[in-house]
């Protein structure tokens, strides 16, 4: 008899359907990225209706998704448990001022999941993203690299976006990163940033109708997006769901890929125990190796102040639990 051997499949893990959490699952089975998909809510009710919903699109996906309401005894087989429950902002708050009721949630969520004998890597973009990433590993007590938050992934995306949009140039060849928190301190790295292989002040010089000073309008609306579309329409999705995927999909694929996840930090950039976003090699490891930037006096100095302003938020926050 022909001998089979057990072939283990992907498991992605998700808590928290609600807008971004479901956009995620259904991204990541449009584009076949995993194999299973567990989906755990507060809301049961929610979490079935999307279950239901996301199967009834199997016949049109590229691959079988087995997808399922799942509960926390599935976290132990999970490659990936990806964190995207809790409160989001209303129309005036910032990601920091969601800090206490988020946190307060994740230490029961990370406790459970802990308890099922996980064994995988964290995924987070719940806000605010660094501050909780941070906090998944403190509760969790498992090593950093298996700890990621979705970081400047979605602003380094909007940022390419909006630039390809001025240059009239597709945003995959565009390269510029949006590093620090993934908030009013981020800050875009100018100094690196480049279109195709030329550097982009290079590029804007050579360029008629283009000027240094459009740069920071650009950077201004990439910064103020998530306000903007939560005013209009109460809550932004697509962009990070799709940003989960791509984070996603370097893990489960081994890929050795950079991308600008919260990572924490332990020495590299001069600063140690943070999570904020750094241009970082993600592979099946997780957190593979951070890169070290070189920047500018400008932009080591305005990512210091984003560095100080996390340190501020998460020592206090995680004192009072
Ligand atoms: N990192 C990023 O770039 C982005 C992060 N976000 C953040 O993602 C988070 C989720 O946002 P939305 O999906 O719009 O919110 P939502 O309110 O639509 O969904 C939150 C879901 O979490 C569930 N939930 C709450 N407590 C739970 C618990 N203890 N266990 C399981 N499920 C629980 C709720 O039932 C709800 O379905 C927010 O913090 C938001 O700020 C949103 C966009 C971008
Ligand atoms: C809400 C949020 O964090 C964003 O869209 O950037």
């Amino acid at each position: 008899m022909m001998e089979t051997k057990y072939q283990k499949v992907d498991r992605v893990v998700l808590i928290g359907s609600g807008a971004v959490g479901i956009s995620y699952a259904f991204a990541l089975m449009n584009q076949g990225v995993t194999e299973e998909i567990a989906i755990i809510d507060l809301n049961a009710d929610k979490a079935l209706g999307d279950v239901w919903d996301l199967n009834h699109g199997k016949t049109f996906a590229p691959s079988l998704t087995n997808i399922w309401q799942g509960d926390y005894e599935d976290c132990k087989d999970a490659d990936i448990v990806c964190l995207c429950a809790g409160a989001n902002q209303k129309p005036g708050e910032t990601r920091l001022d969601l800090v206490e009721k988020n946190m307060k949630i994740f230490k029961k969520i990370v406790d459970d999941v802990m308890a099922s004998g996980f064994d995988g890597i964290f995924l987070i973009a719940t806000n605010p993203v660094d501050v909780l990433t941070q906090a998944v590993i403190e509760f969790s007590g498992l090593p950093a690299h298996r700890v990621i938050g979705s970081g400047t992934t979605l602003d380094t995306a909007r940022l390419r976006y909006k630039l390809g949009e001025y240059f009239k140039i597709s945003p995959k060849a565009v390269h510029a990163y949006i590093i620090g928190e993934h908030g009013d301190t981020e800050l875009p790295l100018w100094s690196r940033a480049t279109i195709g292989p030329v550097p982009l002040h290079t590029y804007l010089e050579t360029h008629e109708n283009h000027k240094a000073e459009d740069l920071d309008q650009i950077f201004v609306e990439v910064r103020d997006a998530a306000y903007h579309i939560i005013e209009k329409k109460g809550a932004t999705f697509y962009g990070i769901a799709m940003s989960l995927v791509r984070i996603t999909e370097a893990i489960l694929k081994n890929e050795h890929t950079v991308l600008t996840t919260s990572s924490y930090l332990q020495g590299q950039y001069g600063v140690k125990d943070v999570c904020i976003g750094v241009p970082t090699i993600i592979s099946r490891k997780g957190v593979q190796e951070i890169i070290e930037v070189p920047m500018n006096e400008d932009e080591q100095k305005k990512f210091m102040h984003s560095v100080q302003t996390l340190k501020d938020i998460y020592e206090p926050a995680i004192k009072r639990l």
